[in-house]
C-alpha cells in the first residue's frame, strides 16, 4: 500500500451487540408459566375425579385446553397478549369456581398469590395497570374469603379432605411463587452477564474493548505501585487501512480486522491481554514483561501479521502490515501517560516508514 500522511489516533468503533431482550424473556418466563400451570390442571383433573366432583372435573378439563391452546398462540406474536389474558382468566376464575364450589377452607384463593409477581414482572405494564391488577387480586382474595365465610360452599367435604386441599393448594402457590421468582431471577442475572459482555468485549473482533483493558490496567497499576513489578505496553496499528478500506470495501476490511485479530490473540501468553484499542487500533497489555520482552513480542506479532495473507472477493492475494509502538511502564505513572508514550513511538514508526517496531524508553 502507497505511503500516506500517518494519522496520530484512529477513533473508536460503535460496539453493535446482541441482546436478549427483556420482553423475550418475560416470554420465555409465560410460557413456563403456562407448562407448570397445564400440569397442576391435569394433577387437579385426576383429584376431582376421584373425589367425584364433576363440576371441577369439567372446569379442569377446560382449563387443560385453554392451556394447550395459549401455549399454541405464544408461539404466533399477534396472537400472545391474548394467551397471556385467557390464562389470567382461568387462574382467575379457577380461583373463584373452585373457592366457591368447596368453601375457602380448600385454600384454592391461594392460587391468585401466584399471579401477584406476575403483575410486576411484565415489562409493558406501566404503574397504573400495575397497581389495578394487584387491587383486582386483593379484592378477588378477600371477597372469595368473605364469601365463602358466609354461604355454604356447593359440594360439601370432609374436614381432612379440605385440609389436604389446603395444604395441597399453599405448596402449589409456594412452588408457583418461588418458580416465577427464580426463573426471573436467573434471566435477571443473565441479563447482567449480557450487560457486562456487551460493555467489555469488541462485537467485531470479540477481542475485549478498550474500557475493558483499561480498566484492567488501572487495577494492575495500582497493584504493581507497591510491588515493583514489570508492565509493558504494545500498540498495534494496522498500516493505510483506509486504501484497503476503499479499494476493497468496508466489509472486506472488517474481515480483516477480524482476521488480524484472531491472529494476534493467537500469539498472546496467557496472563497477558489483547483488546481492541480503535478503529484499526490495538492494545496488548504485558503482563511481567520488560522492554526487551515486549519489543520481541512485538515483533512477532509485526511479523505474523505481515506473513498473513487475505484473498479479495475478486480473488487477489494481498497482505497487510503494521507498526508498533512498545514501551515500559514506569512504576510511579498513570496509565495514561505510559499509553500516551507508547502512541508517540508508534507514530514516529509511522513517520519512518510503517511495517516497524519503534520504542519509546521510559525516561
Ligand atoms: N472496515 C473497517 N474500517 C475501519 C473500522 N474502524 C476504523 N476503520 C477505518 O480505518 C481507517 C483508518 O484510517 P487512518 O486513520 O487514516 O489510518 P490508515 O489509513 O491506516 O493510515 P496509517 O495509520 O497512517 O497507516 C479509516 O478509513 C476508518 O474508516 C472498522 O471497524 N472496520
Amino acid at each position: 500500500m502507497a505511503a500516506s500522511t500517518p494519522t496520530k489516533r484512529p477513533s473508536d468503533s460503535l460496539p453493535i451487540t446482541r441482546f436478549t431482550s427483556v420482553v423475550v424473556r418475560f416470554r420465555r418466563l409465560a410460557t413456563t408459566g403456562l407448562i407448570t400451570a397445564m400440569v397442576v390442571h391435569l394433577i387437579f383433573l385426576v383429584l376431582f375425579w376421584l373425589l367425584d366432583i364433576w363440576l371441577l372435573m369439567a372446569f379442569n378439563i377446560f382449563s387443560v385446553l385453554l392451556y394447550g391452546l395459549c401455549l399454541i398462540g405464544m408461539r404466533f406474536p399477534a396472537l400472545r397478549p391474548m394467551s397471556l389474558v385467557l390464562a389470567w382468566l382461568e387462574i382467575i376464575a379457577h380461583a373463584g369456581i373452585s373457592t366457591l364450589a368447596l368453601g375457602a377452607a380448600s385454600g384454592f384463593h391461594y392460587l391468585l398469590l401466584a399471579l401477584v409477581p406476575l403483575v410486576y414482572i411484565d415489562p409493558r405494564g406501566d404503574v397504573l395497570t400495575r397497581l389495578t391488577g394487584l387491587l383486582i387480586l386483593t379484592g378477588l382474595f378477600v371477597g372469595l374469603d368473605l364469601i365463602s365465610t358466609l354461604h355454604d360452599p356447593w359440594f360439601l367435604l370432609r374436614e381432612e379432605t379440605l385440609l389436604w386441599l389446603r395444604m395441597g393448594n399453599g405448596i402449589i402457590c409456594f412452588i408457583g411463587l418461588g418458580t416465577v421468582i427464580n426463573v426471573y431471577a436467573r434471566s435477571s442475572r443473565q441479563s447482567e452477564r449480557d450487560l457486562r459482555s456487551m460493555a467489555s468485549t469488541d462485537l467485531l473482533t470479540g477481542l475485549r474493548n478498550r474500557r475493558s483493558l483499561t480498566d484492567e490496567a488501572l487495577l494492575l497499576v495500582a497493584e504493581r505501585r507497591s510491588v515493583n513489578h514489570h508492565l509493558a505496553v504494545v500498540l498495534v496499528d494496522l498500516d493505510h487501512f483506509k486504501q484497503l478500506n476503499d479499494r476493497y470495501g468496508h466489509a472486506f476490511g472488517d474481515q480483516v480486522l477480524a482476521d488480524t485479530a484472531r491472529l494476534m490473540n493467537r500469539t498472546m501468553r496467557p496472563g497477558d491481554s489483547l483488546a481492541r484499542w480503535g478503529g484499526e487500533e490495538f492494545l496488548i497489555l504485558l503482563t511481567d514483561a520488560d522492554l526487551d520482552r515486549a519489543i520481541c513480542v512485538a515483533e512477532r506479532v509485526r511479523e505474523s501479521i505481515a506473513a498473513q495473507t487475505f484473498r479479495s472477493d475478486e480473488g487477489e492475494s494481498l497482505s497487510i502490515t503494521a507498526t508498533l509502538g512498545v514501551t515500559e511502564w514506569r512504576g510511579n505513572e498513570e496509565f495514561e501517560v505510559c499509553v500516551s508514550r507508547a502512541d508517540d513511538a508508534l507514530y514516529l514508526g509511522k513517520q519512518n516508514g510503517r511495517d516497524r517496531v519503534e520504542v519509546a524508553k521510559p525516561r
